[in-house]
């Protein structure tokens, strides 16, 4: 963050951020349950919550051998080996990328006919596409897309109505993915599995609790719901092979949005897919819509070990190093923007000089929080780092740091000279809304990047930066520079 609040001219960058203006109703009602996330309301500075040592997940022993080496299988009652991927000879297989995707041109029409079998439902078809040889996995993936790649076939319903010209405008914009044997359009899905053992996770958005469709679009909603998906994977150390996605499509959309936003939403889906580092190669290779009042995005994600053991929250060790890959604090951020433009007395605070101090800072950082970036890539290095414990950072910095504390039974200890630059990042932006930057990135939720435990020495593997250090500790838990931490804990649904 370069520019000072103070002198940056305005430009219409904030504004086009965050020119929804939103009912203020929508506000009050859906933060009465955000008690801990009010990161509008100026926080008096200070320190952090106690991370309360509450009753401390038993240690899963771990499995003998190599430092760093977790128990594998402890969940399924199999033994690391028992994965029809896992390498024999106990050694890793390397990574190199998943397998390019098929590429089509934009615009180019869908060629009908299933991806591997003839067609069952009427709609557009993936080519089918030949199982890439290990050559081929080994080449580097497809160039990045666009953000928003153009939607090919999208709203031109041929004739069908209903949840058939839903589909037509869905299915042709969604990303086929490498590992997709048969994608969309069938009673399910085939996707490969190479290592022989899935990874697989869930994470439901619902309309004004993740998002508000006066502050967010489609394309940035379909992001976001593939974005926390794919990091969930990432976060095992596994790389997304596939996601799957059950919408809830109300009779009449949510304003401002309109009749073709299930388009803009697979758009979103396949723009992050795309873009995110690490999730090339993932298809949407399902999904279910139905009716219903509220707009839900329920993503599953399918993910690949590629022969290494999954990084579980439960391998933390004291002398461990704590990391952090990607940013933190950005997104609550950019959402504090985001509400206090809904909240009453907006215009006053436009007054203060937000609007036209900081719109490079308020730009950024309610692009953080429409269009995460999780580092999916570093999800898969950390494993081959041999990080022993990893989570992705969605409900806030010091409440997931206590979700690996306490199923290692470890305290983990954060530092702020480590975690400055994030801070300073956001500081800008916070001062001008009055809220304190420090509990934006120890208690700011949904940047979901990856914080991980890695052996003392160990080196980092690229984009993960130390945070803090891992101690043993009577009661797990979480400190800030050796003390408690005084504020709130981060994002609680039902706190
Ligand atoms: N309805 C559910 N049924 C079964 N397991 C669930 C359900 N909801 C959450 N879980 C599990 O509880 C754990 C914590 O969930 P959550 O906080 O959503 O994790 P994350 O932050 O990784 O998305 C996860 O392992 C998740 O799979
Ligand atoms: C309108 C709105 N209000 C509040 C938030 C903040 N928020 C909603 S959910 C959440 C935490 C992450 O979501 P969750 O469903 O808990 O994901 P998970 O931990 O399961 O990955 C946060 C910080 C938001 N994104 N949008
Ligand atoms: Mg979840």
């Amino acid at each position: 963050m370069t520019s000072s609040a103070s002198t940056t001219p305005g430009t219409a960058a904030s504004a086009a951020a965050t020119s929804d203006e939103r009912p203020t109703w929508v506000w009050t009602s859906t933060y009465a349950c955000s008690t801990r996330a009010s990161w509008w309301s100026a926080a008096p500075p200070g320190r952090l919550s106690s991370s309360s040592p509450s009753a401390a997940a038993g240690r899963r022993p771990r499995a003998p051998g190599a430092p760093g080496a977790r128990v594998v299988g402890a969940v399924r009652g199999t033994e690391a080996g028992a994965g029809a991927g896992d390498r024999r000879d106990g050694r890793a297989r390397r990574y190199r990328g998943p397998a390019p995707a098929p590429t089509r041109a934009a615009g180019a029409p869908v060629p009908r006919g299933g991806v591997t079998r003839g067609p069952v439902h009427p709609h557009p078809r993936r080519p089918a596409r030949p199982r890439p040889t290990p050559e081929a996995r080994a080449l580097p993936g497809p160039p990045p897309a666009p953000e928003d790649p153009p939607a090919v076939g999208a709203g031109a319903p041929r004739g069908a109505t209903g949840e058939d010209a839903l589909l037509d405008g869905l299915l042709p914009v969604l990303p086929v993915g490498s590992w997709t044997d048969l994608g969309p359009g069938d009673d399910a899905a085939v996707v490969r599995a190479d290592d022989g053992r899935v990874v697989v996770s869930t994470d439901a958005l619902v309309a004004d609790r993740h998002f508000r469709p006066r502050t967010a679009s489609p394309e940035d909603v379909g992001w976001r719901a593939a974005a926390q998906n794919l990091a969930d994977v990432a976060a095992m150390g596994a790389v997304p092979t596939a996601l799957v996605v059950a919408l809830v499509v109300p009779s009449r959309p949510p304003a401002p949005w309109t009749d073709g936003w299930t388009t803009g939403l697979a758009r979103g889906l396949a723009a992050a897919c795309a873009g995110l580092p690490g999730a090339r190669g993932c298809g949407v290779v399902g999904g279910d819509l139905t009716g219903g009042e509220q707009v839900v995005v329920a993503v599953t994600a399918l993910g690949d070990l590629r022969g290494l053991p999954p990084v579980r929250r439960d391998g933390a060790r004291p002398g461990d190093v704590v990391a952090l890959a990607g940013v933190q604090g950005r997104s609550a951020a950019g959402l504090a923007v985001l509400e206090r433009r809904a909240r009453p007395g907006a215009a006053a605070w436009a007054g203060a000089g937000v609007e036209s101090a900081a719109d490079e800072e308020v730009a950024g950082l309610v692009r953080a929080h429409r269009r995460p970036r999780p580092p999916c890539d570093a999800g898969p290095a950390a494993a081959e780092a041999g990080a022993t414990a990893m989570l992705d950072v969605s409900d806030g910095l010091v409440r997931d740091a206590g979700r690996v504390a306490r199923a290692s039974v470890v305290v983990l200890d954060l530092s702020t000279e480590l975690l400055r630059p994030h801070r300073d990042a956001v500081a800008p932006v916070a001062d001008l809304l009055g809220v304190d930057a420090w509990r934006l990135v120890l208690e700011g939720g949904e940047d979901h990047g990856l914080l991980a435990t890695f052996p003392e020495g160990a080196v980092l593997p690229e984009g993960f930066a130390p945070v803090g250090v891992v101690r043993a500790g009577a009661a797990p838990g979480v400190l800030v520079d050796g003390a408690p931490h005084a504020g709130g804990g981060g994002w609680d649904h039902f706190g």
